[in-house]
């Protein structure tokens, strides 16, 4: 059935919302308990826990790809049904088709949905090109690496421009170098189109480098938050900031204690 368009949540307006939100898979323990969770429109908001405790569960819930046990979630204004107009996905690993070019993988959401746009074409191959992939746009995943794929991927979840794009660790598979490269393209991205992001993440200076705010997680409950107090999109330079390693400490001793 199709849904009404939904107006863009204005800036500072709550663009996600958890509230009491838990969830228990059928026959097992808790995964989630007791999360809330507000993200205003335009932030920028990263969940940071060890590997297990519930982060992808959360954002799953977030999407709508699970409905929660116990409380209530709210994307832009209504509870989410699965994939929604507005809602891009970047996944753990790429997830591309294999038979069909970076092109026509950027192009899929766009065609699943009502076929392909006026002005779809020139805006992936935009998006492409922005993405250092603008020679490669007609390459099948098997001739590309693993960095190139994962942007394709994000050139896929932005190219129907996303008001809110949740991320789970899309870089966690990438070398060091490329990881940096592509957090740089992500921020200045979201920077730009006003994107509001939640990005699940085990590595805490991704977390410093894109988020606004970090949300600390461990065991299925949120155990603190720290807001990022640095210039936004950050220039790739702070990396090397005594403030930004002071602000990755900060966090990794939260990370400790909790
Ligand atoms: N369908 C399920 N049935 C039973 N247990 C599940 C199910 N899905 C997840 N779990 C368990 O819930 C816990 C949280 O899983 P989840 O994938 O949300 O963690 P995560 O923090 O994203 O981990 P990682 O960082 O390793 O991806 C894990 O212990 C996992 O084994």
């Amino acid at each position: 059935m199709p849904t009404e368009p939904i107006a863009p949540a204005p800036p500072g307006a709550a663009a996600i919302t958890l509230a009491g939100v838990g969830y228990a898979p059928p026959g097992h323990p808790p995964i989630l308990a007791g999360i809330d969770w507000t993200v205003p429109a335009g932030a920028f908001h990263a969940l940071l826990g060890r590997s297990g405790c519930g982060k992808t569960t959360l954002l799953k819930l977030t999407a709508g790809l699970l409905p929660p046990g116990t409380g209530t979630v709210c994307l832009e204004g209504r509870a989410p049904q699965g994939p929604a107009e507005g809602v891009g996905f970047v996944f753990q690993t790429p997830t591309l088709l294999d038979w069909s070019t970076a092109l026509e993988n950027v192009l899929l959401p766009l065609s699943l949905r009502r076929g392909p746009r006026r002005g779809g074409r020139d805006r992936a191959l935009a998006l492409l090109d922005g993405l250092g992939l603008g020679s490669l746009a007609g390459r099948y995943p098997r001739q590309l690496s693993g960095g190139q794929q994962a942007r394709v991927a994000i050139a896929r979840a932005l190219v129907d421009s996303p008001r809110v794009l949740l991320l789970d660790e899309p870089f966690s598979s990438l070398d060091a170098l490329t990881r940096e490269a592509l957090q740089e393209d992500l921020a200045a991205l979201c920077a730009r189109d006003g994107v509001t992001a939640l990005l699940v993440t085990h590595d805490i200076a991704e977390a410093v480098f894109l988020a606004d705010r970090v949300v600390l997680m461990a065991a299925g409950r949120i155990t603190g938050e720290v807001t990022v107090d640095l210039p936004h999109p950050r220039p790739p330079g702070i990396r090397y900031d005594p403030g930004f390693n002071a602000r990755c400490r900060v966090l990794r001793e939260a990370l400790d204690r909790a």
